[in-house]
């Protein structure tokens, strides 16, 4: 196949994965604080960027959104790059959990959070950067998750000060990370930094974009920025795989097969590995705070073209084979 009729062949499974999903109006907008609740509920975009650097998108990619928890694996990445493993597994474990996203639990057998996708891990993450940069922690993670983008990412000021009147849930786990002895700076300090982090505006595309440097190993395919280490890479992406979908997790690695991370803001984030990013904005959620059209859009792409991880027709490999010559390096 040649790379045209690939990039043509991806834009047609986007547009059908649009298209048969324009009329769903199940679930609703995150509406926890005012801020979120405003979003139009119908906006529906997706985009992909292979690692060969071709991007496609439809519907409303381009209409900014808050990242929230789809923030959490770039943090994660970051901590596990200026940090190494080794500290970062002393403060936060890589282990999947049956809980909801906010649930207020330390794993009892290590006294850690399970694992870096649940809120508990994601700001025990956003202290262990506290405390190592003290007040640039939020401007590093802004940084670094800019060059993932392509894109300079901006703090949506509303979003982040309603999350920061209203988020007591958040701060009792920073309060009750702190006694635990996984950080010592001051909780409040710590959730400053993970409300400005979940409050970054993205679009589907940066999504796309920031999913297709995690399938680049780290090197950004539109760019060329080297923005993750190949260790911090392979590890972000095991736990996306693992616990991304919180309670849902497993359902979607059988249904989905792909590592992947959800937001309140109507984000998702998913990548094939070596291969393909792809983005997804569609506010309305289910139970669970996840995204419905953008989840149900992620299983048609992958159903349509072959990139669960186990699939056994491999049609997602030949597709994205064409698109994504793979470098003399092996990578
Ligand atoms: N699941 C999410 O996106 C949650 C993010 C939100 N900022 C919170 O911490 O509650």
């Amino acid at each position: 196949m040649t790379s045209r009729a690939g990039a043509a062949l991806l834009q047609r499974a986007l547009d059908h994965a649009h298209a048969q999903l324009a009329d769903q109006t199940s679930g609703a907008v995150a509406n926890y604080i005012p801020a979120l609740a405003a979003m139009p509920p119908d906006l529906f975009g997706l985009a992909a960027l292979t690692r060969g650097g071709t991007l496609v998108e439809v519907g409303d990619s381009r209409h900014p959104f808050t990242i929230q928890s789809v923030s959490k694996p770039f943090a994660y990445a970051l901590a596990l790059d200026l940090l190494g493993r080794r500290v970062v597994r002393q403060g936060v474990g890589v282990q999947p959990v049956g809980d909801p996203f906010n649930s207020i639990e330390l794993n009892p057998q290590t006294r850690r959070p399970f694992n870096p996708m649940i809120n508990a891990g994601a700001i025990a993450v956003a202290g262990l950067l506290t405390e190592a940069l003290g007040d640039q922690a939020f401007e590093s993670l802004r940084a670094r998750l800019s060059l993932a983008a392509g894109a300079t990412l901006m703090l949506d000021e509303e979003v982040y000060r309603s999350e920061a009147e209203t988020g007591d849930r958040n701060r009792a786990i920073a309060y009750l990370l702190r006694a635990a002895g996984t950080f010592h700076c001051h909780p409040d300090r710590v959730v400053d930094t993970y409300f400005r982090q979940c409050a970054l505006r993205v679009t589907a595309r940066d999504l796309a974009v920031m999913g297709g440097t995690l399938a680049a190993i780290g090197t950004n395919p539109l760019t060329g920025a080297e923005v993750f280490g190949v260790d911090a890479v392979r590890d972000t992406l095991a736990v996306m795989f693992t616990c991304g979908f919180y309670d849902g997790a497993g359902d979607w690695a059988c249904r989905v097969g792909l590592p992947a991370k959800s937001g309140v803001g109507g984000g998702i984030v998913a990548v094939v590995n070596r291969q393909l990013g792809i983005g997804t904005f569609s506010p309305r959620l289910d139970a669970h705070g996840n995204p419905l059209r953008g989840m149900r859009a992620c299983e048609l792409l992958s159903e349509d073209l072959g990139l669960h991880a186990f699939d056994a027709t491999n049609t997602g490999s030949r597709l994205l084979d064409a698109l994504s010559p793979v470098g003399a390096d092996g990578r």
